[in-house]
């Protein structure tokens, strides 16, 4: 029996390798992390994350051809394939400090592999990382390994997106793989292009070289993260001139060349990736002497932090120029619907911003629980993609104050003067909006973020609205544009 290993139960780690067990009877999959609760989570009745359609998965295979251990060394020795999926997040001090990824977390897993494998092995990158990253993996290996222990080196990077995790794995638009083009490479990528072919068309899987493979998994994510750029870029223009972004969307996606994917304009996007990934790019072109390539993808997180700060604006000039001491709603904290992750949420900026200008915010959102939003308003940036047991919160004061999470929406809509929808979950398309606005404070605002709600339908109870990108209301065509400072 093929016995696969996985180092990272995370949000790849675990429904990558629970739908390799589900797919493969035959091969036995063992899950590993450094995090003792997360493993315990995972072991539970209660998942550490929710994706939908993942608990099914994990139940139907859990301690049949699927295990999640803590006992990180010794399922790493007998293993054949060992996937590693850590974070790579940006590094937070030294040299490429706020760009370049740390690698720290991958350096020790490849030191680990190296310590305890007595018998040949093919490491699979699955975290996202560098370009280059395998040839720095294969020297720690190869220089701190047993004689006679040979490692083929295979870059296997993940396209999946949360909240389809499931669904992108079952049904992948392609799988990509990259190894050595020697024979003893090219055995390895036949090797764990087997797994995949028990389930994936063999059209749909890629071979290709190492740093193509790594370099494809940033360019992916780089080339999205612009369609959004672009699209909020666009946003702001038809707010300006009277254009309805969802209409430009629509005229452009159907041009067969540009296609309707990743054109909904948004308060900007969030998620560990698609920054900490650009900013990685940035980063390598720099060191390559390639500055007007970085400058050029540089420009695409500028444009979302410019929307989240111009949304701030946007809210705050259009009630009265200060929401101080005000109470708003903030519908959804999570970075996307169907994910209770919050990394790099555009929540969190816009909750600072608002809190900066002395706000009291009361926050809902059906998947993420108070401590998760506590920690995040109080965590340095980029200290957010670390193992969480290795960072400790500090919430100040401030924001105990200031901050209140709630289960209820209805109940935090009292006495509010504004919601904020920060995230698109269906059930905030289908609240009571008059129930809500008969308890707010008047004039009552709502600023969507996502294009969730119908603003007509909401203009007609009373409210006045500010949808991302839409014809504005005359309550803000009225009022001088906002500086952005
Ligand atoms: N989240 C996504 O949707 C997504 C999609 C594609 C690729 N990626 C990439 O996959 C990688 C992992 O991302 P994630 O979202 O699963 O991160 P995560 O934080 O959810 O999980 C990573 C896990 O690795 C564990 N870990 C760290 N060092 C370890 C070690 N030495 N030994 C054992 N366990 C260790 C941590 O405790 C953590 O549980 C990143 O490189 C990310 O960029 C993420
Ligand atoms: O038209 C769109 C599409 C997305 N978003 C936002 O963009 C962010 C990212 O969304 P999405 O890409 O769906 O989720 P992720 O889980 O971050 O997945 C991305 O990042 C992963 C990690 O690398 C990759 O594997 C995936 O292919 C890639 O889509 C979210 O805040 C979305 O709300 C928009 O604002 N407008």
């Amino acid at each position: 029996m093929v016995k696969i290993c996985c180092i990272g139960a995370g949000y790849v780690g675990g429904p990558t390798m629970a739908m390799i067990a589900y797919k493969c009877p035959d091969i036995q999959v063992v899950v590993v992390d450094i995090s003792v609760p997360r493993i315990n989570a995972w072991n539970s009745d209660r998942l550490p994350i929710f994706e939908p359609g993942l608990d099914e998965v994990v139940k139907s295979c859990r301690n049949t051809n699927l295990f999640f251990s803590s006992d990180v060394e010794s399922h790493i020795a007998d293993s054949d394939i060992i996937f590693v999926s850590v974070n790579t997040p940006t590094k937070t001090r030294g040299l490429g400090a706020g760009k370049a990824a740390d690698l720290t977390y991958w350096e020790s897993a490849a030191r680990m592999i190296a310590d305890v494998a007595k018998s040949d092995k093919i490491v699979v990158e699955k975290s996202t990382v560098p370009v280059k990253t395998a040839e720095a993996i294969e020297k720690i290996l190869n220089h701190n390994s047993r004689d006679g222990v040979n490692f083929q080196i295979l870059s296997n990077p993940e396209f999946l997106a949360e909240g389809t995790a499931i669904d992108d794995l079952a049904d992948p638009d392609r799988v990509l793989i990259g190894g050595r083009q020697t024979p003893e490479g090219q055995k390895a990528v036949a090797a764990l292009k087997g797994v995949y072919a028990k389930w994936v068309p063999e059209d749909r899987i890629i071979t290709t070289n190492l740093w193509s493979a790594e370099l494809s998994k940033l360019a992916a994510n780089a080339i999205l993260a612009q369609r959004i750029s672009s699209i909020n870029a666009m946003s702001a223009l038809c707010e300006a001139t009277g254009a309805n972004v969802s209409e430009v969307a629509y005229a452009v996606g159907k041009d067969t060349r540009i296609g309707p994917k990743f054109l909904s304009a948004s308060v900007g996007f969030g998620g560990s990736c698609f920054q900490k990934d650009i900013l990685n790019l940035v980063y390598i072109c720099e060191c390559n002497g390639l500055t007007e390539v970085a400058n050029y993808w540089r420009q695409v997180v500028q444009i979302n932090d410019y929307q989240k700060l111009r949304f701030v604006n946007r809210v705050v000039s259009s009630m009265f120029n200060t929401v101080s001491g005000k109470k708003i709603l903030v519908l959804g904290f999570a970075f996307k619907k169907d994910t209770g992750d919050t990394r790099e949420t555009p929540a969190i900026d816009v909750c600072l911003g608002l809190l900066g200008d002395k706000a009291k915010l009361s926050i809902y959102d059906p998947q993420v629980s108070e401590d998760q939003i506590r920690r995040d308003l109080t965590t340095s940036k980029f200290d957010w993609d670390h193992p969480q047991h290795l960072v400790p919160s500090s919430p100040t004061a401030k924001s105990k104050e200031m901050v209140t999470v709630t289960w209820d929406a209805y109940e935090a809509a009292k006495g509010a003067h504004g919601i904020c929808i920060m995230t698109e979950w269906d059930e905030f398309k289908s609240l009571d909006y008059q129930r809500i606005y008969d308890g707010m404070e008047k004039p009552a605002f709502v600023f969507d973020g996502r294009n969730a709600v119908n603003p007509d339908e909401l203009r007609k109870i009373g409210f006045i609205v500010y949808s991302i990108g839409k014809p504005l209301d005359a309550w803000m065509k009225d009022l001088p544009a906002a500086p952005l400072t």
